[in-house]
């Protein structure tokens, strides 16, 4: 298969100019002004929209197995892919736990065949995720696992997390954490500060976060493993790790799109479609994340895709679930908030979202250069249209930017050569 994505907007040298990019058998062949043609399949005429290397996103709930009414491996691609993402890691905390080498071998086999992008996905630390027994590590690297991981759920015993990191350190996978001392959150359901105190719903301070950000960097040094930490949400977690970083902590951290956008003061009442653990914190913390973003103490950002039906969300902050979705909002939320306000140049978002995630944890793509894989994305910077979240490829809709005008979104998805999704062509391809 030979196609010719012509006169797309490219970032090449310092500067965003049209360009052509062929791609044969899945692969870039070539990026430059006006390649000859002639012996193609197909030419994809980009009339100046923007092409990025597939945006990627290392934390996304898939559901399956165990929870297929919130979401699919099948749906959830598909949206990741309407989205413009082209590759994906799916966390462990389905039913069961993906937490032995043969789940992880199965949930790889049915994302080969019901898939549209690549699908990766993260083992279990511990088994069941019930924070007891360690799973064994070197089994799940040989099945493929992504990294190790028990998001959902803090790591409470320091002993555990070192052995842990001491073992994924010896099989050479990277422990992603989701951090959260539950001595200090039991039972919280929204920052602990001014509008948990207004709605009168218990706090998750952001010292539960911090604390294990600290701890776990200690842990990190004193091993030398490859630590990540997953959707840091407040200013003393982003000191935390700038600190370590300049002790030469080997570490790496990601930050949402909707702590980026949001905080506390945005949540209009008891509306658990702003429900999301880590919570949405105060407008300190949030500048605090885009200070971090900005000078590198986070690496890059990732969604936290966290599907849940609407009737589980009707039921308040006390009752809900924690989560919202993110894939098919990321990028015109982030270019319209981000990149139209002038905080980022469009480059630095690309970067964030698909580069960094790539080197962070050596993925292919993330780059458009001869010899690279074909994960592509064309978005149309001009359009502008309101977020619809009847409309999305999503099995569900807690999304709490429903009704958003926003500007910047994907049209166009390319995965290892194969166009998976065309707007023109009513949406997801084949
Ligand atoms: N982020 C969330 O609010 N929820 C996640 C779990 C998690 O990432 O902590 C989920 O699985 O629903
Ligand atoms: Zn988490």
């Amino acid at each position: 298969m030979r196609l010719m994505i012509r006169q797309a907007k490219c970032y090449r040298s310092g500067e965003w100019i049209l360009t052509d990019v062929r791609v044969d058998d899945g692969i870039i062949t070539s990026v430059g002004d006006r390649l000859p043609t002639g012996d193609e399949d197909e030419i994809v005429e980009a009339n100046g929209k923007t092409l990025l290397p597939g945006l990627i996103d290392v934390h996304v709930h898939l559901r399956e197995p165990g929870f297929e009414e919130k979401e699919t491996i099948a749906s959830g691609s598909r949206a990741a892919a309407r989205g413009g993402f082209t590759t994906i890691a799916a966390m462990p905390n389905t039913e069961p736990v993906t937490d032995t080498a043969d789940l992880v071998r199965e949930q790889y086999r049915k994302a080969g065949k019901e898939a549209v992008v690549n699908v990766h996905f993260y083992g279990a630390i511990t088994e069941g995720l019930r924070g007891e027994e360690l799973t064994d590590f070197q089994a799940l690297k040989e099945a493929g696992a992504f990294a190790l991981t028990d998001d959902g759920v803090g790591i409470q015993s320091a002993g555990q997390m070192l052995a842990a990191m001491e073992r994924a350190k010896e099989v050479g996978l990277t422990v992603v954490a989701h951090c959260e001392d539950n001595s200090l959150a039991d039972r919280g359901v929204m920052h602990d500060g001014e509008k948990a105190s207004r709605l009168g719903l218990p706090g998750i301070p952001a010292e539960a976060e911090a604390a294990h950000i600290v701890r776990d960097a200690l842990l990190a040094e004193r091993t030398g493993v490859h630590y990540h930490v997953c959707h840091v949400s407040s200013a003393a977690s982003v000191q935390a790790i700038r600190e370590a970083k300049q002790r030469g902590v080997h570490m790496t951290a990601e930050v949402t799109p909707h702590h980026l956008v949001l905080t506390e003061d945005d949540i209009p009442g008891d509306n658990a479609l702003y429900k999301m653990n880590p919570p949405l914190r105060s407008a300190r913390d949030r500048s605090a994340l885009m200070a971090g973003l900005l000078d590198g103490t986070i690496d890059f950002i990732a969604t936290d895709h966290a599907p849940h039906e609407t009737a589980a969300k009707r039921r308040g902050f006390r009752g809900a679930p924690f989560g919202v979705i993110g894939l098919e909002t990321a990028f015109p939320l982030l270019y319209t908030r981000l990149v139209l306000t002038g905080f980022l140049t469009l480059e630095q978002l690309v970067k964030r979202m698909s580069t960094a995630p790539a080197a962070c944890f050596g993925l292919p793509g993330g780059v458009i250069c001869e010899g690279a894989q074909a994960d592509l994305t064309l978005v149309d910077l001009e359009r502008e249209e309101t977020v619809d979240p009847a409309a999305f490829y999503s099995k569900s809709e807690n999304t709490p930017f429903c009704g958003w005008r926003l500007t910047g979104w994907p049209v166009w998805t390319m995965v290892g050569g194969q166009v998976v999704y065309d707007e023109a062509q009513g949406g997801i391809t084949g």
